[in-house]
């Protein structure tokens, strides 16, 4: 499973979290990364953690101000990047768009939907993988894959009926190793998940328990 961290504009220390991540993932099988705010990427990249940014705008090089450009997120140690998250909707085209800025910097990408049928959508764009994230459970700790089985459920099946190449995540209120491995039985591999860690009195405490039953 690909456990990915997003940490939003939480008010957490990125390099600390970082650090608890690359140290978890050493002790499992499951695959750990963290998406820090873009003015951290360097710093957590720095931590030898795998790295993700949360966003990458559709440009190339050029007069585009306070853009983020894709080659220079892959420069600043990002591995991959989010793109459409909720909280960073984007249109289809400007999706299509960011996907390419990846591809061309060499970026894995993880496009976000809020429901089955976005899901196929960003699916036809070719991404890596898609990330089905139901808004009204965005950091509820409800989570998605128990109290919504079947929007996981929908989503693999739609992004296979558009390209079984593409993989799918899913997210929202995923906080426990339960959450995880239910997420695992609906079909996705892996999960996005922001509150569970990047607010937790523990980080490490909170990203052993979620890989432990893995
Ligand atoms: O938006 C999310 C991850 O990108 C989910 O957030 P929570 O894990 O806080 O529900």
């Amino acid at each position: 499973m690909f456990v990915l961290v997003n940490l939003k504009t939480y008010p957490c220390d990125p390099v600390a979290v970082a650090e608890a991540v690359r140290d978890v993932n050493e002790t499992t099988d499951a695959r750990l990364a963290v998406a820090p705010q873009a003015a951290h990427l360097e710093r957590v990249a720095e931590t030898g953690v795998e790295t993700w940014a949360q966003h990458v705008d559709p440009i190339d090089y050029g007069s585009n101000t306070g853009h983020a450009l894709a080659e220079s997120v892959a420069e600043a140690g990002a591995v991959g990047t989010l793109i459409n998250h909720s909280e960073q909707r984007l249109k289809l085209a400007d999706i299509d768009g960011s996907v390419q800025a990846a591809r061309r910097a060499d970026l894995e990408t993880v496009v976000c939907a809020n429901n089955p049928a976005q899901i196929g959508a960003a699916a036809a764009l070719g991404p890596d993988a898609v990330a089905v994230e139901p808004p009204e459970l965005i950091g509820t700790g409800t989570p998605v894959s128990q109290a919504d089985p079947d929007v996981v459920e929908d989503a693999v099946n739609a992004a296979a009926g558009v390209d079984s190449e593409v993989s799918v995540l899913c997210g929202a209120g995923i906080s426990t190793g339960d959450d995880v491995v239910a997420a695992g039985e609906l079909g996705a591999e892996g999960v996005l998940l922001a509150s569970g860690v990047a607010k937790a009195d523990d980080p490490t405490a909170a990203l052993e328990a979620l890989v432990d039953p893995l």
